[in-house]
Formats: structure tokens, C-alpha cells, sequence
């Protein structure tokens, strides 16, 4: 089992002129999980990592590997690998690119061949990176972060451009990485992409963090919703509107309707009471990307109350 450091945010907080693009970021990244870092486009992620290594200077705060921060790793490279937005030289081929990176963290040829296998590119080793798909890049990307078999990885959108079979596959190796004890932090504007792959979620909004959880937490944030189907529609419908509770109808096709933000015991429980016969009563399944959608509008209001568009 690899003893990895957790990656630990103190108070992190960047300043560009008037934008405060993070602020007061605290939180702690654990080894042996899948950590998503979650938020929309524009909402801090990219500085975030960049401060966390060492690439964006904090105005505020501090980024530590395990007790140090990365700058101050004797090998930073050989410690964490990351995959920031990837910009390969077009004319390299693929294995000429980790060849040139590989000396940096001390990893050998054949390493490189190796970690090539690993992302599904030995096909495509001898192919210049002009001519690779976004997918294919995110895969390079991926292998030059694997390079030195760090401990930690840190990775900026890595689902970006893959396809689902790719997202798949991603899935699989993130989740055998942190099997193996790694810390790994992803990031991704889109909960469902890496909803999963995740142990744990951190989300920010407006460079601000707004929820921290193992992904149960965020679960358990989700309003339930229960379908009900009765032969007898209408007094469903009286029985569910005399307790003051929201309805919607049921999928196409459905007879029966959805009681939004109420658990199937309480439904089940005030249609038993009112003799009614049931065909159905189901819990639906909670949606973690409207709870995701929720704190991040919740988070915008706090912030913006007088910003009112005429
Ligand atoms: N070098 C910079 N100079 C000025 N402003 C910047 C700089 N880098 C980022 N910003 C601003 O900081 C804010 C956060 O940007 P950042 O790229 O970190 O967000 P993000 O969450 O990674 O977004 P995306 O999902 O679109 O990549 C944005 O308002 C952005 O315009």
C-alpha cells in the first residue's frame, strides 16, 4: 500500500486586480480516495490547483503537500503527478513528449512505454500529438502525470472531451489508483461526469467552498421524491393536495404521480389511511446533480444580492 501525504488548504486566496478568483479556501484532500473538486466554469478550480502547485502564488493562505508545500518538495514532480489544461508541442510524437519529460522525474524509457500502455495510447506512440483528439491529449496528459508513479495526482477536467467508453475506463483507473493509497484530486464542472468515480466532493462557487462531504453527504442533501399509483387517480391526487405536499406527473407512459421533497413512508402511510388501493409505491432515485446545482445557485445568491438585471 502507497503511504501517501493528504493534500491540506489553509485559508487559500487569490487575488487578480479587482477579481477575487479564490477566497478562503479551506480543506483537506484524503489519501486512499477519489476527491472531486467541483464547480462551474470560471468558479476558482483551475487557480486552486495552480497555487497548489506552485504555479499561481496565494494572495492568502497556503497549499501544503502533506507538511510542506510543493515549491518545497526536494522532487515536487516525483511526488505529485498532475495534468493541468494540456499543451503538448504538436510536432512531438507521443512517446517523444514523455521522453522529454520523463529526466524531470526521473523515470526511464521504459517507463514511458509503460505508462503509454497504461492510458491505451501504445498504439498511437509514435503519433505526433497535432493530430490527437481532445481524448487522446487528456490520455497523454494522464500518462505524463503517471510517469513517476506518484503518490498524488492531481488532475484539471481529465473526463473533458473523453468519450463515455473513455469516461469509463477513467473511472476504472482513478478508482484502482486511490485503491492503491494514492490521494487523487480531479476536477470537473459537471457533477455527473465524476459522480462514479468520487469518494468525497468538495464544491466552490464564485472561489468561495460551499459544500465538503464524503459523496453520501451530498446525497443525503437531496429532497427524496416518491411515485404512487393508484387505480382510483383522482383521489390520489386530493388525498396528496389535503396534506399540502407538490406533485408532478409520473414518467411518460405512467399512470401514477411524483410527491416531490416527501419520503414513500410518510406518502405510503397517508394513503393507507385514507383506504386507498395502491399499484405502486417507489423512491426515486435522488438527483446529486440538482443538489449540486442548488448549493451553487444558493452560493451565487449570497453573494450577489443587488446584482438585478433591469
Ligand atoms: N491570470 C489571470 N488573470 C486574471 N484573472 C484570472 C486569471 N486566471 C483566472 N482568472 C479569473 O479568476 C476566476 C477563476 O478562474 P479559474 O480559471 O480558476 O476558474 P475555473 O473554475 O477553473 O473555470 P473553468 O471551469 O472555466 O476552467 C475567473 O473569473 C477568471 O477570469
Amino acid at each position: 500500500m502507497i503511504d501517501a501525504p493528504p493534500l491540506v488548504l489553509e485559508g487559500l486566496g487569490k487575488r487578480f486586480g479587482s477579481v477575487q478568483a479564490v477566497e478562503d479556501l479551506s480543506f483537506t484532500v484524503a489519501p486512499g480516495r477519489v476527491t472531486g473538486f467541483l464547480g462551474p466554469n470560471g468558479s476558482g478550480k483551475t487557480t486552486t490547483l495552480r497555487m497548489l502547485l506552485g504555479l499561481t502564488r496565494p494572495t492568502t493562505g497556503r497549499a501544503l503537500v502533506g507538511e510542506r508545500a510543493y515549491a518545497e518538495l526536494p522532487v515536487p514532480g516525483a511526488v505529485v503527478g498532475a495534468a493541468l489544461e494540456p499543451g503538448f508541442h504538436p510536432g512531438r510524437t507521443a512517446r517523444g513528449h514523455l521522453e522529454a519529460w520523463a529526466p524531470q522525474v526521473g523515470a526511464s524509457r521504459a517507463r514511458c512505454r509503460e505508462v503509454l500502455a497504461m492510458v491505451g495510447l501504445d498504439q498511437s506512440a509514435e503519433r505526433r500529438v497535432g493530430g490527437f483528439s481532445l481524448g487522446m491529449r487528456q490520455r497523454l496528459g494522464l500518462a505524463a502525470a503517471l510517469l513517476a508513479d506518484p503518490p498524488v495526482l492531481v488532475l484539471d477536467e481529465p473526463a473533458n472531451g473523453l468519450d463515455p467508453e473513455g469516461i469509463k475506463w477513467l473511472r476504472g483507473m482513478l478508482r484502482h489508483l486511490a485503491a492503491e493509497g494514492r490521494t487523487v484530486l480531479v476536477s470537473s464542472h459537471v457533477l455527473g461526469e465524476v459522480q462514479h468515480t468520487v469518494d468525497d466532493v468538495v464544491i466552490i462557487a464564485q472561489g468561495r467552498l460551499v459544500h465538503a462531504s464524503p459523496l453520501e453527504g451530498l446525497a443525503a442533501l437531496a429532497e427524496p421524491r416518491t411515485y404512487v399509483e393508484s387505480p382510483e387517480v383522482e383521489r390520489l391526487t386530493g388525498v396528496l393536495a389535503e396534506q399540502g405536499w407538490a406533485t408532478s406527473p409520473g414518467a411518460r407512459g405512467a399512470t401514477g404521480v411524483v410527491v416531490e421533497g416527501v419520503a414513500a413512508a410518510r406518502v405510503g402511510a397517508a394513503v393507507h389511511a385514507a383506504g386507498l388501493e395502491l399499484h405502486q409505491l417507489t423512491s426515486q432515485g435522488t438527483d446529486l446533480e440538482d443538489v449540486f446545482f442548488h448549493l451553487v445557485e444558493q452560493a451565487g445568491d449570497r453573494r450577489q444580492p443587488q446584482e438585478v438585471v433591469a
